[in-house]
């Protein structure tokens, strides 16, 4: 088994036997993503290195323009995750995007697609901006003009499940006030990667085919429980009462109907959420079939949002905001720039999608800061059709149907051949788009399995940005851990001792 490689003359992460890999996720106090990603630096002249698994085989990809053809012009070899959930033990995330395969992702997809194009993004600003705006009012008021002290992934979790509760499920909750409502609760329980479900979830990324064998769920029982309770409820109601609310559950009530289109005039025209925004791309023409939408795949499909898009959007928040705390005049230039396109909106409070999308230094904030703490490190791929391919030292390298793909977008990110003094934050790094290797610049993924929540993540990133330096300046709190310490026990980022600041109300 372990002369796999060698005889492929490909380099590879020598294995402990019988653990391969797996051995070092559990022993080595590194964060997971780290662990997976190490042959990236241990091998840098090769296309493509190997790591075991257990006793398994598996490869790693270290140049972006191969990760690039495989998820485009050579997708059909690489159409799936590499994750396998069953629907009688996780009857959510198993019908979630990231974790549907083959015909049934295809469908998924280009059924869920016209749900986040632009013009879609735009029309729910207004249920967005009402819940950040609403809930940043009561902030500022419960400051009474004095410095509040806060644990920042705290409070932009709570920001972020009430903006995807009522976006995703309808139902308006404040999270700041009423702050053990079952929502907040339960959304924090199914967006939760650290803990027991962050460990589950990278053993179903890691050994996927002992996680399904074992029958073993990631999410909790009482989890899925409620969201499907709770959808199909707030489904019948609106049927009964025919409700329409700009938000998804009426988008896939309108995928269900085959009444949900794109608006392709709107969205050529309209400007886009910001440089990183996921490229999107066409799979309608491939797709057999339609997905029939029941409930349970709508409440599915919300699920996934919360699932892929809380964590990684409050990470965004998170470490934006460590920057500007410690970069004060990046902050300032940022504060300076909200203030001069606040005054040009008719409320001079409420931020609109297009205000948003003027605002040049905020993108190239979020764009840098997407780089220098890519939320979403990792992600994979499984090869479904035997693939080859030229190695830089000018071998064939086939890679064989079943075999999984690790794709580390961080070390990408960090890499200084692409990013020259890649752990400077540094935002003018965007100022010119032509500099950045876009290749190698992918905090969405790439291809047609990239993330279809990115403008959604952009827009939401910004408009909290916005309110925040409008409301207060960030500084760091005595708590705060400068340089930050990465928690390595966790699967997504986060700070090991918290983001502590002090938000200092503007009006004091
Ligand atoms: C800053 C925030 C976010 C980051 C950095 C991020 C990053 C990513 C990445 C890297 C992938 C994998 C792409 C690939 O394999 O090529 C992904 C997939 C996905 N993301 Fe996001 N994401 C974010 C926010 C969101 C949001 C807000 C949503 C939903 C509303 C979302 C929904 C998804 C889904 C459903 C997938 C799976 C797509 C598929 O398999 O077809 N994400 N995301």
């Amino acid at each position: 088994t372990y002369d796999y490689f060698e005889k492929r003359n490909i380099p590879y992460v020598k294995p402990v036997p019988f653990f391969g890999q797996v051995w070092s996720f559990f022993t080595q106090g590194r964060h997971a993503v780290d662990v997976a990603s190490e042959g990236y630096y241990m091998f840098p002249n090769t296309r493509i290195s190997g790591v075991f698994t257990l006793r398994t085989p598996a490869y790693l990809v270290h140049d972006p323009i191969l990760y690039k053809q495989m998820a485009i012009k050579d997708f059909d070899h690489f159409t799936d995750h590499v994750t396998e959930l069953r629907q009688e033990t996780d009857p959510l995330l198993a019908r979630s995007l990231f974790f549907t395969n083959g015909t049934h992702w295809r469908q998924h997809r280009s059924g869920l697609s016209p749900a986040f194009t632009g013009s879609k993004m735009r029309s729910m600003f207004g249920l967005l901006a009402k819940s950040a705006g609403g809930a940043m009012e009561r902030l500022v008021t419960s400051a009474r003009n004095k410095p509040l002290t806060m644990e920042l992934r705290d409070l932009y979790s709570r920001l972020g499940n009430d903006v995807m509760t009522s976006i995703s499920f309808g139902v308006e909750v404040d999270s700041l006030t009423d702050r053990d409502n079952e929502f907040f609760l339960k959304g924090k329980r199914l967006a939760k990667i650290d803990g027991l479900p962050g460990l589950k979830f990278l053993m179903a990324s890691i050994i996927p085919k002992v996680f399904y064998f074992f029958r073993l769920s990631i999410m909790y029982k009482d989890v899925n429980e409620f969201y499907l309770e709770a959808i199909s409820r707030n489904i019948r109601q609106r049927e009964t009462n025919r409700i329409v609310r700009p938000d998804f559950i009426h988008l896939l009530l309108q995928a269900r109907k085959n009444t949900l289109g794109s608006e392709k005039q709107d969205d050529e025209t309209l400007q886009d959420a910001g440089f990183s925004t996921a490229q999107t791309h066409a799979i309608e023409q491939k797709v057999e079939g339609r997905l029939s939408w029941e409930d349970d795949d709508i409440t599915g499909a919300a699920a996934s949002f919360f699932f892929g898009g809380i964590e990684t959007t409050t990470t965004l928040l998170c470490f934006t905001s460590y920057e500007l705390a410690i970069n004060p005049s990046i902050q300032d230039r940022l504060r300076a720039e909200i203030d001069e396109h606040r005054e040009s909106l008719p409320d001079g409070k409420t931020p609109t999608y297009e205000v948003l999308q003027k605002m040049k230094y905020l993108d190239k904030v979020v764009s840098e800061s997407l780089r220098r703490w890519t939320p979403f490190g990792l992600t994979n791929r499984r090869c479904t059709k035997d693939y080859t391919f030229t190695n830089t030292d000018g071998t064939q390298i086939t890679i064989e149907r079943g075999q999984n793909i690790s794709i580390p977008l961080k070390s990408f990110h960090l890499d200084e051949k692409f990013f020259p003094d890649p752990l400077r934050f540094d935002p003018e790094r965007f100022a010119d788009p032509n500099n950045i290797n876009q290749d190698a610049y992918v905090p969405f993924g790439t291809g047609l399995r990239n993330c279809i929540g990115s403008r959604l993540a952009l827009m939401q990133a910004k408009c909290f940005l916005f309110y925040m330096l409008s409301n207060f300046i960030i500084k760091p709190d005595t708590k705060l851990t400068i340089p930050i310490v990465i928690d390595e026990t966790s699967a997504g980022l986060n700070a090991k001792h918290g983001f502590w600041m002090n938000l200092v109300p503007r009006s004091a």
